[in-house]
């Protein structure tokens, strides 16, 4: 039997599954998780130790229709100066809980769209962020730019206040994809705000690519691959499109009927994934490639692979706080979600509160499941013997959890006793091999297709 028909036997253009960047994933979040145990947990973090912290900025310009993304057009800054002394107000009162010289190993902002804040707006948050944790020695501090909506004095902003990575928004280069997916950008201004990154010392560029667009063909794919490998990136994250209009309105503007098959949509990453391979790059799990040298394939190559909320990570700090609208926290005892819409968010943190409403407590087997996933989707792998260290699982109760998914994925999973494996070969089903250690509830939770 051919790989295709395999993977069709074993239910792959079929399933719906998470991306797991976090486990147990958001929607199993409860409702009751109040501020005091937040308030709690960041008062345990280890004085003087490094954290992370994530920036949510919730706006965009335009509104790309393919965009599952929380964020909201605007095409005035007063709602984003708004918002920014609304993130100034949630650090101050995070100041009052964190414990003494806690530095940041990673300042990340995403959104939306963060490159919308002005120069001064810049300057003011990242004021108030290094006033509450300073950036630790050799720390990384990253932002999404929109090549569509950035310029040279907000660069100057960035880059003065320490971004040394960056991640632009590509998606394709086809002019008839763009125009399907409500999101036109030319080559030449990719190009330019490349160079424009570059120019500042920005020593690390990310962008972002879509696999599964509508009138995407292999041809097209390999094209737009191509002109995006002669921006030479050093980081690439090719997303499989979520075609989930029922969850993103937006979406609705896109023709069902011009989306690739399941099928298809596998040609098309295997396209793209040879091409990225050809040119030298590593593949990085189940959607990231990088330059042997970037620090995402020197982790992999020696196990310190992560995952998070971004997709993939060489950050080893043990808490993320997750500042804005929406954002996750996750800490050594489990996540802590803010209000989604921004009118809750900006209520409860104009009140003096913190705004998490939403989040869960490990429990039990939550641990144990949740590294076994985040093995998977970074190693293809599970090792018998982490898991006995880190968890005390024997040899026995190993093969006990290992077998049934070994056998229902046979062929593609092999389990021996040091380790589960999946195959070259396999590595499509990745999620719902994944799924199968997921404990909780999946039916409700409307997710798209497993490739
Ligand atoms: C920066 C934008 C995106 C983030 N994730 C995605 C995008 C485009 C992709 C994506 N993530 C989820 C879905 C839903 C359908 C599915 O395939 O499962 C899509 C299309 C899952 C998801 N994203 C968020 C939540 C609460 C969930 C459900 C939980 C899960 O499946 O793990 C919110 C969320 N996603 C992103 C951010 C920054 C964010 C806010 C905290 C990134
Ligand atoms: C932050 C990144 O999220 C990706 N992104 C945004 N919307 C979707 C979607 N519906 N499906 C997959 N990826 C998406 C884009 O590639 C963007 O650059
Ligand atoms: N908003 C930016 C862009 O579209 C960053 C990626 S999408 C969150 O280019
Ligand atoms: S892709 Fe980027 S610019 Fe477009 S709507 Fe999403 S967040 Fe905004």
């Amino acid at each position: 039997m051919d790989t295709e028909s395999q993977l069709t036997r074993l239910g792959l253009f079929d399933a719906r599954v998470p991306r797991y960047t976090s486990y147990p994933t958001a929607p199993h979040f409860g409702t009751s998780f109040g501020q005091a145990r937040y308030i709690d947990w960041i008062g345990q973090i280890p004085p003087g130790s490094a954290i992370s912290l994530y920036v949510h900025v919730p706006f965009c310009r335009r509104l790309c229709w393919f965009c599952a993304c929380r964020t909201q057009g605007t095409s005035s800054d007063a709602p984003v100066i708004a918002y920014v002394e609304t993130l100034r107000a949630e650090l101050a009162l995070l100041r009052r809980h964190l414990p003494a010289g806690v530095r940041l190993a990673r300042l990340h902002w995403g959104g939306g769209t963060p490159t919308l804040l002005q120069p001064d707006m810049i300057r003011w948050l990242t004021d108030a962020i290094f006033e509450t944790t300073p950036l630790a020695e050799g720390a990384e501090f990253s932002v999404e730019i929109d090549p569509s909506e950035i310029d040279a004095a907000r660069l100057d902003a960035l880059a003065a206040a320490g971004m040394n990575r960056a991640s632009i928004g590509v998606q394709d280069f086809d002019p008839e994809i763009q125009q399907t997916i409500g999101r036109l950008q030319s080559y030449d201004l990719t190009r330019a705000a490349a160079e424009m990154i570059r120019d500042r010392g920005v020593h690390s560029l990310n962008a972002d690519i879509l696999f599964g667009l509508p009138h995407q063909d292999p041809a097209r794919i390999a094209d737009s691959v191509q002109k995006l490998l002669s921006l030479s990136p050093d980081r690439v994250a090719l997303y499989g499109y979520a075609h989930v209009p029922w969850m993103s309105r937006r979406q609705q503007m896109i023709p069902s009927d011009a989306m690739p098959t399941p099928q298809e949509r596998l040609r098309l990453f295997e396209v793209a994934r040879q091409l990225f391979l050809w040119d030298g790059y590593a593949e990085i799990g189940i959607d990231h490639f990088a330059r042997p040298e970037d620090g995402l394939a020197v982790a992999q190559r020696e196990g310190r692979l992560r995952r998070n909320f971004q997709g993939y990570t060489d950050d080893v700090a043990p808490v993320l706080l997750g500042l804005g609208a929406s954002s996750i926290s996750r800490f050594p005892q489990g996540y802590a979600q803010n209000a989604a819409a921004t009118g809750a968010y900006t209520k409860a943190i104009r009140a003096g509160q913190l705004a998490v409403h939403r989040g869960h407590a490990f429990q039990g087997e939550d641990l144990l499941r949740a590294r076994i996933i985040e093995a998977l989707m970074c190693d293809f792998r599970v090792a018998q013997k982490e898991l006995e260290d880190s968890f005390g699982l024997s040899p026995a109760g190993f093969a006990a959890l290992m077998r049934p998914v070994a056998d229902r994925f046979e062929g593609m999973v092999r389990l021996g006793p040091e380790a589960l494996e999946i195959t070259r070969e396999g590595q499509p089903l990745t999620r719902m091999v994944a799924r199968m250690f997921d404990a909780y509830d999946l039916s409700k939770a409307g997710h798209s297709g497993a490739i």
